[in-house]
């Protein structure tokens, strides 16, 4: 039987065409288009209050578009709630973690499970990527340190298997060898063909994982392509991240 005809555009797991967003009376989001090739992982740039945060609370739900049409793995998402999108398969890593302080990582990773109960399997791959959870397994989330907690928050998002990724600026203020592990978890969830559409403003933590790569300013893409082509691109960069040659930021 031939398979039934699906409303995304070839090879894209999530698609954004002219999504408008309004919070209150402002008007943030101003017609986004963004592509999400199914694996790998995009990168979406851009400098502060260019409306990634809100993008990604756009997909989520948690903001719903005033235009515009969402698609992702050939349904229309634009006006579900959010415990449905998360049930499509979409997990998000807010900026702020999200994380019970209260509870310990046990506990968290708990209620993030179906059923509240683990896989053990993918929990030990889960711990193989972050040992500090298995180390702090019965701490409250409340006493982890700031790295600690960004990786209960994506381990929350991992437990269950998951097609798309959302993740808001996880390196921000972290030490250089926790961003490594991020980097490392990242490579591996990319062999396991999981989607990840990641915010970040560190560009040198994503020139080397990223694909593709989307820059947005003023509630709109400016930019769409390859992470190899911005990479390479030294006139690129400073025209759309105010990059100079040889930055490190
Ligand atoms: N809850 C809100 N109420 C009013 N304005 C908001 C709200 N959330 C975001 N904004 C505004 O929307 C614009 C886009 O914000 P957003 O957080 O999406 O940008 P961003 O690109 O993620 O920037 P940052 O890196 O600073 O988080 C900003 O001007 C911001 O002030």
């Amino acid at each position: 039987m031939p398979e039934p005809a699906r409303n995304d555009a070839a090879g894209m797991l999530l698609t954004l065409a002219g999504v408008h967003t309004h919070i209150g009376e402002y008007h943030i989001l101003q017609g986004v288009d963004l592509q999400v090739p199914r694996s790998g992982l995009t990168v979406l740039l851009g400098r502060n209050g260019a409306g990634k945060s809100t993008t990604l609370r756009t997909i989520m739900g948690l903001w719903h578009a005033s235009a515009g049409r969402i698609v992702f793995d050939g349904q229309d998402i634009t006006a579900a709630e959010t415990p449905a999108i998360s049930r499509s398969g979409i997990a998000f890593v807010p900026e702020d973690m999200g994380i019970f302080s209260g509870l310990t990582v046990q506990e968290n990773l708990r209620l993030a499970a179906i059923g509240g109960a683990f896989d053990e399997e993918r929990l030990e791959w889960i711990f193989g990527l972050f040992p500090a959870l298995k180390r702090f397994w019965l701490r409250p989330g409340g006493t982890l340190s700031g790295g600690q907690k960004q990786m209960v928050a994506i381990a929350r998002a991992i437990i269950e298997p998951r097609k798309l990724l959302l993740i808001d600026e996880p390196t921000k203020g972290l030490a250089p060898a926790i961003v490594d592990n991020l980097a490392e978890a990242f490579e591996q969830l990319k062999a396991r063909d999981t989607t990840i559409l990641l915010v970040e403003q560190n560009f040198n933590f994503v020139r080397s994982l990223g694909d593709h790569v989307a820059v947005m300013d003023d509630g709109r893409m400016v930019h769409s392509g390859s992470m190899e082509q911005l990479s390479e691109d030294e006139g690129l960069q400073a025209r759309l991240l105010g990059l100079h040659a040889g930055a490190v930021h």
